[in-house]
């Protein structure tokens, strides 16, 4: 479902040297999975005889009952679509091979072998087994039938699954396997394990896991054998880890005494548009492989995973200190270059009391600070006009004067009455050329008095706005460094919250941070707010959502629309999700002359439309195909 699949790690309680027992404990995690809506399941390494089963590998009554326990379970599994993927000893050409077998609908689809048998200490595998690397055939013999075998086997749904096999060492090599099987298409990467438990080992592990999953741009799924493979000298504790693209999803509890599983839902079309964008996965060398083709893989209902509502704001776990601190520093140091390269001393800032130039004026303040200049070089202009709340303008007033800035006031209403009558333009007619009119007077203002005081021009527009097109062309839209181009809306807010550890400004911050967002360019009434820009161009929590899923994912819009009802959950419909959908596209699209003339501005996060560097669109595409699929 929109290219997510339901993944799951197996750890069946072992009993060494008993395949048949073994088997049964498998076949019922298999139902389990089945009923689950998984499409893959992955068990820990040997699992049919146990991993310590040791010299009794190369006694033939093992390997016959493993095999009888294999034939059962292929019986057992003839409707079942979930690909069942198992460690199996394999006797070819009289050496033995430590080897994945993957199964579905009672059919062998492969078999691939090992490649690193560790060798060292508490493992002797080399005692026992051969590599698979040195292999020559292509195919070997198992129950009677020709099936396809190697470490170049990659198996495929055609549509976004393509997923390779290792096992447990393969990942600790210098070069495990799965770095050619993913250079190579392979989304989805599986480890069957036997890795025993030492202090701080598990710790290791699931940043191999994690990390792996990260360099090869796949999800990772890692099972090893459980408390039951435990013997002689050596404890096993069943870690099973699902990891994504660096992250996590899921790990078990480990030293459970009962078989169990971990499933997660991995966006494996996502992972896709991820490498496309992605030069070092582009220039990755490519080696032979084959491909498996895999036919009726369960389908999911419904996603089970949580999808954060606000994908640019750090989780609840993230230390918000450091997080802004490191936000505050990209700003200050961009400018402080900017500043020093020009040789110029001043800053120059339009202060609305809004959110956007609050932060740009804490983060040049912040920059000031650091560099040990003196805040009276920071102009901050208060500009009322037809708009301005005394709200606004007392909060704008007590943050300039909190700060220690230089504070100037010019109000536009003149100016824009003049400029009315001078263009013809009816002053009660509140049209786009009545609000543009006052935001192009501020620039103006904005942009002369830096000349005259030898300052920069700070821009404020925020990462969503420059999205949406929520700006006048060459009125706020320009500026001589754009502070805030690289921040989107719901991380501005959560960036100046943390100003308030400052305690001279705190309580003016919490004002802002309670005052609606508003361009304020329609009259106000009586003192109120009349314009209010989320119901306007509609939450700025969803157009943050849309454009991370858009411009990160190259997501569809369908996709989009279906997480955001995930989500967001009862806090908004279908019907008003997808209004604002449509906007954001049509605004996107639209906008983007705004966009290949914007200012220089400090990149923050791994989405920006920069059209110098991480957006270059044409400014007259249709947007019709996107629309289109949305409506289909
Ligand atoms: N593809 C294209 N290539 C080149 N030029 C194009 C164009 N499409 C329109 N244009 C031209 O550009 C004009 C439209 O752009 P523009 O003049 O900017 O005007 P426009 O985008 O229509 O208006 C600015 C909007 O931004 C809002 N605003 C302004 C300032 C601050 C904030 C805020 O909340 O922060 C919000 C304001 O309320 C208003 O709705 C068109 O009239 C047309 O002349
Ligand atoms: N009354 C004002 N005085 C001074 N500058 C203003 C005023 N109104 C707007 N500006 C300038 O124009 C920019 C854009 O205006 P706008 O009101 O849209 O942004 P904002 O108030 O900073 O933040 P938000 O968009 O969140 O309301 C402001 O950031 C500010 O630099
Ligand atoms: N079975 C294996 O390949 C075990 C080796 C691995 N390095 C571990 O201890 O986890």
């Amino acid at each position: 479902m929109y290219g997510y699949y339901r993944v799951a790690a197996a750890v069946n309680t072992t009993t060494v040297a008993n395949p048949a027992k073994n088997a049964e404990e498998i076949l019922a995690l298999v139902k389990e999975s089945e009923t689950k809506e998984v499409s893959v399941v992955v068990f820990p390494e040997l699992t049919l005889t146990g991993y310590t089963a040791s010299d009794l590998f190369l006694n033939q009554t093992l390997l016959t009952a493993q095999n009888d326990a294999l034939e059962n379970i292929l019986n057992h599994t003839e409707k079942i679509n979930t690909i069942i993927v198992l460690g199996i000893a394999l006797l070819e050409a009289d050496r033995l091979y430590n080897c994945a077998v993957i199964l579905q609908r009672g059919k062998i689809l492969g078999v691939v072998p090992k490649s690193y048998l560790p060798n060292k200490k508490e493992f002797y595998e080399k005692r026992q087994f051969v590599t698979g690397r040195d292999i020559v055939r292509t195919t070997t013999e198992l129950l009677g039938k020709e099936v396809p075998f190697g470490v170049d086997l990659l198996f495929s749904d055609g549509a976004d699954m393509t997923f390779g096999v290792e096992i447990c060492e393969d990942l600790w090599a210098v070069t495990p396997p799965s770095n050619h099987m993913a250079s190579n298409g392979a989304n989805l990467l599986l480890n069957l394990s036997a890795s025993n438990e030492l202090i701080g080992k598990h710790e290791y592990r699931e940043e191999l896991v994690r990390t792996q999953s990260a360099r090869c741009m796949a999800a990772y799924v890692y099972t090893s054998s459980g408390v039951g493979e435990s013997t002689t000298d050596t404890v096993y504790g069943g870690h099973a880890i699902i990891s994504e693209y660096g992250t996590t999803l899921v790990q078990n509890q480990r030293f459970r005494m009962d078989s169990h599983l971990i499933t997660a839902d991995v966006d494996l079309e996502k992972l896709r548009w991820l490498r496309i964008n992605e030069s070092s996965y582009s220039d990755g060398r490519r080696k032979k492989t084959r491909t498996v083709k895999i036919e009726n893989l369960p389908k999911i209902s419904e996603i089970q995973r949580e999808i954060t509502p606000a994908p640019f704001v750090p989780s609840v776990y993230t230390d918000k200190q450091q997080r802004c601190d490191e936000i505050v520093h990209i700003q200050a140091y961009g400018l402080i270059k900017r500043m020093q390269h020009t040789n110029i001393q001043k800053a120059v800032i339009g202060i609305s009391g809004g959110l956007d130039s609050t932060l740009a004026l804490l983060s040049t303040w912040r920059a000031f600070e650091i560099m040990g200049w003196d805040s009276r070089n920071i102009i901050a202009v208060t500009m009322p006009g037809f708009g301005t709340t005394s709200r606004t303008k007392k909060n704008a007033v007590t943050l300039c004067k909190a700060l220690g800035t230089t504070l100037k006031e010019v109000d536009i209403t003149d100016i824009s009455l003049k400029e009315f009558e001078a263009i013809g333009h009816d002053k009660d007619e509140h049209s786009v050329t009545y609000e543009n009119v006052q935001a192009r007077a501020r620039t103006s203002i904005l942009m002369n008095m830096a000349n005259k005081e030898g300052g920069l021009v700070i821009g404020t527009g925020d990462l969503s706005e420059i999205a949406l097109g929520w700006s006048t062309y060459n009125g706020d839209h320009m500026s001589m460094y754009a502070l805030n181009s690289g921040i989107p809306k719901t991380l501005i807010k959560y960036v100046i919250e943390y100003f308030k550890s400052n305690e001279k400004i705190a309580s003016v911050i919490d004002d802002i941070l309670a005052t609606p967002i508003s361009p304020e360019l329609l009259p106000h009434n009586h003192d109120k707010i009349t314009q209010e820009t989320e119901e306007i161009v509609g939450p700025y929590e969803l157009h943050d959502f849309f454009l991370y899923h858009f411009i990160k994912y190259g997501a569809k819009p369908r996709k989009i629309q279906y997480l955001a009802l995930l989500a967001f959950g009862d806090k908004y419909d279908k019907v008003t999700v997808t209004k604002w959908l449509k906007l954001f596209l049509k605004r996107f699209f639209t906008q983007q002359f705004k966009r290949s003339c914007m200012p220089d501005g400090p990149k923050v996060g791994t989405i920006s439309l920069s059209p110098r560097a991480d957006w270059k669109m044409p400014s007259d595409a249709e947007m019709n195909v996107w629309l289109k699929e949305l409506e289909a």
